[in-house]
């Protein structure tokens, strides 16, 4: 995996720019997700897409956990544009394209381009320009009189924990893996903090800030804490942050988009930057199914 281009010259890991950035259109049909279950920014476009009931609004393709030097690849071919790798709805889009194929992406069926690999941006535009497709009961996740507070805690989780993580697993300096690694334990402390008396990160009711930061507690243990070099604690150390992550993998859309044979499988396989071996490890044996503490 060739970071060099997203890596300054004192070691550390700066994420390439998103390259599509538009916005989808309220069109039922017409939109295809591409997503893998590895990943933790695609993985928040699946649950809140099972979540708001869009499943027969916006079609996904899971690509192949594993990714050769050609990039993701789908198994057999993608039936929405029969390509076999997404390289190639990324180079159909912008042929002068040179960065990393990455998911989560939105393609336009009608158009044939991609509309969108903007990860934080997806899962907001399902929230509101999709609203008019919400499935009846869907839960607001965006709701209006909290956006400030919700925007404002997200940039904070993924400062401090969901690109935390990445700044400590790819730092090439000691420097920068400390300075990365301390922020993600702040992080998680200031969480198990707030968990104190709430269900959820604004209270009763679920939000988005809850789906981003499932998706990196549910690699916490499994992939971060070892391959990452994010190990002065583990997630089962937390005992709110534990229970509620427990809470939401109860969730169908939470559980049912945790693949941690994919995620293991991808991180460990693929990054041979950091794991050249490429060998899986066993564990962790922990129980996901034990019921949240109340
Ligand atoms: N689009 C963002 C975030 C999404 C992202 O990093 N996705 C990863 C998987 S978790 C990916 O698709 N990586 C492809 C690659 O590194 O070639 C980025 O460019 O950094």
């Amino acid at each position: 995996m060739d970071l060099s281009r997203e890596t300054t010259d004192d070691g550390r890991f700066r994420r390439q720019p998103n390259r599509f950035t538009d916005h989808i259109t309220p069109e039922a049909g017409r939109y295809q997700l591409y997503a893998s279950l590895a990943c933790p920014w695609a993985q928040r476009a699946l649950i809140v897409r099972r979540l708001l009931g869009l499943e027969e609004v916006i079609g996904v393709t899971i690509v192949d956990p594993i990714r050769d030097e050609k990039g993701w690849r789908f198994f057999g071919k993608d039936p929405v544009t029969g390509a076999a790798y997404l390289s190639e709805l990324y180079l159909a889009s912008d042929p002068s394209f040179t960065g990393r194929y990455t998911v989560p992406c939105v393609w336009d069926t009608k158009a044939n381009h991609l509309t969108t690999n903007d990860y934080p941006q997806i899962t907001l535009d399902f929230e509101t320009i999709l609203a008019p497709f919400h499935a009846q009961g869907a839960p607001d996740l965006y709701p209006e009189r909290l956006r400030a507070e919700i925007d404002e805690l997200n940039d904070r989780l993924f400062h401090g924990l969901n690109n935390g993580v990445y700044k400590a697993g790819f730092a090439r300096s000691q420097e920068a893996y400390d300075e990365a690694v301390g922020e993600v334990f702040r992080t998680l402390d200031f969480l198990e903090e707030r968990l104190g008396g709430r269900r959820f990160l604004f209270g009763d009711d679920l939000t988005e800030s809850d789906v981003r930061l499932y998706t990196t507690l549910a690699r916490f243990d499994a992939v971060y804490h070892s391959h990452f070099k994010c190990m002065v604690r583990r997630l089962v150390d937390y005992p709110r942050l534990w229970s509620y992550a427990r809470d939401l993998y109860r969730v169908p859309a939470f559980r049912e988009t945790t693949d941690f044979d994919h995620i293991k499988r991808h991180y460990y396989v693929t990054q041979t930057n950091i794991n050249p071996t490429g060998i899986v490890p066993w564990g962790p044996d922990v129980d996901w199914e034990a019921p949240p503490a109340r």
